[in-house]
């Protein structure tokens, strides 16, 4: 499903992001990156998202191959790939149903189809009864099933979650864990960035620390430890 082979990514000034990586995840994989600041997690997401691009090294994420596609097949690839933000990113001013319809009037889904997709993805978050509501009105952790709820309604084979725990206490926090467990029980791959270091503990999964750019270590149920 992603593949990186000895990938660096150098800043300009000679700052190093990402130092030489090579990981491989599965179809249907849940692995939390874990590591210091400054250790290249974001670094590490933004060569996912093609954002930024590898200064040296291939990338391959559900076939696409990063260095050889063209810029045009860019947004195709992006449909592939869910994203979650600590800071939630919601629009203040639209109900929760136009938040996730969002993502499907982008791709022209029809309006029929629509409708049925984003109820079946807000049930699946829990909150296919508060449709109406705006984002104020929720919890934080509602607020981040909205958010989860978005990043999944066009199918994405990758879910990647940046820090999505970080604006929660830590029940809400436990519930969104188990939820992104839920989202890859029914096969999306899972990549989760977190400083949580109790939750990484507790849930037993694949854990890759990355420090200094490299990968640190990477073990099936491994621990927060760097
Ligand atoms: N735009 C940039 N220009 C130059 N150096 C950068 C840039 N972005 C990141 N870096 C450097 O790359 C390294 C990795 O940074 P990155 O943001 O990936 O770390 P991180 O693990 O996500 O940190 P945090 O937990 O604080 O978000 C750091 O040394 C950082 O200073």
């Amino acid at each position: 499903m992603i593949t990186l082979q000895n990938v660096t990514k150098e800043y300009q000034k000679g700052s190093i992001g990402l130092d030489n990586v090579s990981l491989e995840v599965d179809k249907g994989e849940f692995a939390f990156i874990v590591g210091k600041s400054g250790s290249g997690k974001t670094t590490l997401i933004k060569l996912l998202l093609k954002e930024l691009e590898a200064t040296s090294g291939d990338i391959v994420v559900n076939g696409y191959h990063y260095q050889k596609m063209k810029r045009r097949q860019i947004p195709y690839l992006r449909r592939q790939i869910g994203v979650v933000f600590q800071d939630f990113r919601l629009l203040r001013d639209r109900s929760i149903y136009e938040n996730v319809a969002f993502a499907q009037q982008v791709i022209e889904v029809p309006k029929r189809a629509m409708k049925r997709q984003v109820q079946n993805v807000l049930e699946l978050v829990g909150l296919g009864n508060r449709l109406r509501a705006l984002p104020d009105e929720l919890s934080g952790g509602e607020q981040q099933r909205v958010a989860i709820a978005r990043a999944l309604v066009n199918h994405p084979a990758l879910l990647l979650a940046d820090e999505p725990t970080g604006n929660l206490d830590p029940q809400n926090a436990q519930e969104i864990m188990d939820l992104l467990v839920e989202i890859q029980k029914r096969g999306t791959t899972v990549i989760v960035v977190t400083h949580n270091k109790e939750i990484v503990n507790h849930m037993g999964k694949r854990v890759i620390a990355l420090n200094e750019g490299a990968v640190h270590h990477d073990e099936k149920g491994g621990t927060y430890d760097i």
